[in-house]
């Protein structure tokens, strides 16, 4: 692998990066910064943890540094998390040069922002609503100039979702200059590709380095079969298990909803483990005081939505904990990316009930890589036995490195868990989870949400009552898609299914017969 000097950067940023601890650049580092110091549009697929943002941190600064102006370059990203943890990137890796920043996101003051940006910084780094806010309100600042638009997590910044970023997105790019550089960067940018092309027209450079799987092989990925109503046990008895052998490791345990993060973190205080909450229904001074603690450590228990599935890099998580099994794969691929970071082992465990097995199979099927074949030819400074796949549009290089020596598992392997011990704690977790949720009901979370919801509506320029109706409309029509699909999927994981389902029958056979001695020998 070359050095940073031999990848075109200035000997003052390879000093500053080797002052951080990066000494050698990673493959994505690597294949992405020559062309981009060349002046190509780049699309970087790496998996996670692999040092996607030094990837394009460093080549933006080494050009700013040779013609120093503001703003120059724009980083989007989908969280406000995310876009501290790069602003932070920028702002050491560019001390030399006393780069100006600024970080734009929703929750914190507008005006305090505004100010910021008319004062010119070098990079601002932004989520799209807030950024699109400004420039829908205000014209204290240009963008005309920019030399770099960056998205970080571009697929997720596309994606028509809950939280959806097109419109945002649509105002953002009306306002940047079309002659300039585009840097798109995630882990999971391939299903996304020509949404992605059309943004980047600059002789794009596009690199994947793809393996047999999409995690990293440092990862120990496993699941654990729960029936639903004790997952609450399991998941107290895996923390405890944890704490006691591991006393300095980290956990992030990932759930479906805010109500659900809330709950579980008021449940495992209750069983004095230090455990903070994230998600967005939280203020985000609240937000970013929980991270803080949870990054230095004070506490070791982070409890999030999938607001912090993507992006995050804190070295200390050791385990990822699915509480529930995400309903799309790529959520899986990000969530269990933030532990077993650059080169660090990690381990993951999806909680698995009777209703998620075909998730499951679909988790497995979507890890594995699947590089679209073409033709095969070897390539600049590669390593022989690496084999290069030239494939897509001629408009498009595409290089992919094929790592033909992995020899990762593609399965997701069973975690096994003592159930007697489970059993002992189940009557308690399910009574203090009970006790949490009247608690919730009392502070009225479902309420506030609520309100929360509409006054986000207003403050967008929509009638709540308009878009509940139209909600509803776009839920039934969905409904109907996901009945039909669900009905083809059924056929083809009935099989599978069936065999899973007479492996969760006796265990829960056990768990009864077990329940049962145990009541007798408590007699
Ligand atoms: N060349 C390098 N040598 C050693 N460590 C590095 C190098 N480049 C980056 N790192 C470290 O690797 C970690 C992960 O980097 P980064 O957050 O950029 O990953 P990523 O690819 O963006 O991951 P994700 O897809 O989860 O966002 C960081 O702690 C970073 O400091």
């Amino acid at each position: 692998m070359a050095a940073f000097r031999e990848l075109g950067l200035a000997p003052w940023l390879v000093e500053q990066a080797r002052q951080m601890g990066l000494s050698r650049p990673t493959p994505v580092q690597a294949s992405c910064i020559p062309p981009i110091l060349q002046g190509r549009d780049c699309l970087g697929c790496a998996k996670t943890g692999s040092g996607k943002t030094a990837a394009f941190v460093l080549p933006v600064l080494q050009v700013l540094s040779e013609d120093p102006y503001g703003i120059f370059c724009l980083v989007l990203t989908p969280t406000r998390e995310l876009a501290y943890q790069i602003a932070e990137q920028f702002r050491v890796l560019g001390k030399p040069l006393g780069l100006k920043d600024c970080v734009v996101v929703g929750g914190l003051d507008m005006v305090a922002q505004a100010l910021e940006l008319s004062r010119k910084p070098h990079v601002v780094i932004a989520t799209p609503g807030r950024l699109a806010d400004h420039l829908r309100s205000s014209n204290t600042f240009s963008l005309k100039k920019l030399k770099f638009l960056v998205l970080d997590e571009a697929d997720r910044l596309l994606e028509q979702g809950c939280a959806d970023f097109t419109a945002d997105l649509e105002v953002i790019l009306e306002a940047v200059p079309a002659r300039r550089q585009t840097l798109l960067f995630s882990a999971t940018l391939t299903d996304t590709l020509n949404e992605l092309k059309s943004l980047a027209m600059n002789r794009p450079f596009f690199w994947e380095a793809a393996s047999e799987v999409r995690t990293v092989d440092e990862l120990d990925q496993r699941y654990l079969l729960v029936p639903e109503a004790v997952k609450d046990a399991y998941l107290v008895h895996l923390i405890q298990t944890f704490q006691d052998e591991h006393e300095d490791w980290s956990i992030i345990i990932f759930t479906k909803t805010c109500k659900e993060c809330q709950i579980l973190n008021m449940m495992l205080r209750k069983f004095s483990f230090p455990s903070v909450a994230l998600h967005s229904m939280m203020k985000q001074r609240q937000r970013f005081a929980a991270l803080a603690k949870f990054k230095s450590s004070i506490f070791k228990i982070l409890i999030a939505t999938d607001v912090a599935a993507r992006g995050l890099d804190i070295p200390t998580v050791q385990v990822v904990i699915n509480h529930n099994t995400p309903g799309l794969p790529k959520i899986y691929i990000h969530r269990v990316g933030r532990t077993a970071r650059a080169g660090r082992n990690g381990i993951s465990i999806t909680m698995v009930t009777q209703y998620d097995i075909h998730l499951v199979h679909a988790i497995e099927e979507e890890i594995r890589n699947r590089p679209n074949k073409c033709n095969i030819f070897y390539y600049g400074n590669c390593r022989r036995e690496d084999v290069i796949l030239c494939c897509g549009p001629a408009e498009v290089t595409t290089i992919i490195t094929y790592d033909n020596k992995s020899t990762h598992k593609l399965k997701l392997q069973e975690f096994s868990v003592e159930e007697k011990l489970v059993l002992d704690i189940l009557n308690h977790v399910n009574v203090t989870r009970r006790e949490c949720e009247i608690e919730l009901e009392y502070m009225d979370f479902d309420e506030k949400k609520e309100i929360n919801k509409r006054k986000q509506m207003i403050l967008e320029g929509k009638d709540p009552d308009l878009e509940e109706k139209r909600k509803a409309e776009l839920a039934k029509i969905k409904k109907k898609n996901n009945k039909f699909r669900e009905k083809v999927q059924q056929t083809l994981q009935e099989k599978k299914q069936l065999q899973m389902k007479r492996k969760l029958q006796k265990k829960m056979e056990k768990m009864e017969r077990r329940n049962k001695m145990h009541a007798k020998e408590e007699k």
